[in-house]
């Protein structure tokens, strides 16, 4: 048996000529848990549909939990749970009976009890009379991930499972993704967060359709060869647009009340400081963040499409 859970050659979607996934290849091993990046409309929840069977590719094929992505869908989806990005309850069912319903589209034995359970360990029992539509963003969300494993898949794939939800709820959210990955499941999930990406074993960041890069957090920031310098003071909102465009800046970015610039020359940008007016503003290097690398790919990606149309 394949000790791949995910292995996938060549994936494309066209949607009326227009390719929007161009060429994906992906191969993750069991147990582990990735994070699927990129800015919107990149194509990640279509390529999530294809690996599940739900969306038939325009080219490439694959494997999902050794079944065939063209040819196995139903396989794929009784070994899978799928939360889609707007993964919706029936908000005037209760949450015992939205539970329910699921529990019957997968056919589970034993289903009172199953329910039961699911209730108890999500801590529901007391309010499992209440109208879903009355729970918090954070507990949607929660509910939605009980349900969708009801069936012990093997496979999570979780399409911005946490997008709009607060801090403490993303938090309790991937100590549970965290513990389902314990018990052996594996867990692709797309996001937004860079904080949900540095908790992912491996990360994959797509553009424009196509993987840019992939790998451990660590090695994506290292590969790309950032730069970065970190301005902070009380002028340096307006240093951002007098570093736009200086040789060696290759991007300008603020972080909160700091801003910072990157490029792959580090005597260039070192220039464009000396250059500005002198003011309060204090710089200083430090290590290129996931989201300076991001910024930076996606930058080039941009360009590489303006480039070659
Ligand atoms: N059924 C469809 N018909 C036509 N175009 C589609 C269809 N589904 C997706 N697209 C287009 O494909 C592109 C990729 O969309 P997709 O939803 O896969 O991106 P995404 O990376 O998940 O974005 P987001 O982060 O915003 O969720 C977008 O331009 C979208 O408009």
């Amino acid at each position: 048996m394949s000790e791949l859970a995910i292995d996938v050659r060549g994936l494309v979607k066209r949607f009326n000529d227009k390719a929007v996934v161009r060429g994906v290849d992906l191969q993750m091993p069991k147990g582990q848990v990735w994070g699927f990046l990129g800015p919107n409309g990149s194509g990640k929840t279509t390529t999530i549909r294809m690996i599940c069977g739900l969306l038939e590719p325009s080219e490439g094929e694959g494997r999902c939990l050794g079944f065939d992505i063209r040819k196995q869908a139903r396989q794929i989806r009784d070994a899978t749970g799928y939360m889609t990005q707007k993964f919706s309850f029936w908000e005037d069912l209760t949450i015992r009976e939205n539970l329910a319903f699921v529990a019957r589209l997968y056919n589970l034995p034993k289903r009172g009890q199953l329910v039961d359970q699911t209730l108890a360990k999500l801590g529901l029992t007391e309010r499992q009379n209440q109208l879903s539509g009355a729970l918090s963003g954070g507990w949607k969300q929660r509910l939605a991930l009980a349900a969708v494993t009801m069936h012990k898949p093997d496979l999570l794939l979780l399409d911005e499972p946490t997008a709009g939800v607060d801090p403490q709820a993303r938090r309790e959210f991937w100590d549970e993704i965290h513990q389902l990955s314990n018990q052996g499941m594996t867990v692709l999930v797309s996001t937004h967060y860079m904080d949900e990406a540095e908790r992912c074993d491996k990360i994959v960041y797509l553009a424009h359709g196509n993987i840019l890069t992939q790998g451990r957090v660590a090695d994506v920031i290292q590969r790309a060869g950032l730069i970065t310098f970190q301005g902070k003071g009380e002028q340096v909102r307006r240093l951002a647009e007098q570093l736009k465009g200086t040789p060696g800046v290759e991007h300008v970015a603020f972080f909160g009340a700091a801003l910072h610039i990157s490029g792959r020359d580090r005597a260039k940008l070192q220039s464009a400081i000396q250059a500005l007016p002198k003011d309060d503003t204090h710089w200083q290097e430090i290590q290129a963040s996931l989201e300076d690398t991001f910024i930076s790919l996606m930058q080039d990606a941009g360009k590489d499409t303006r480039e070659h149309g």
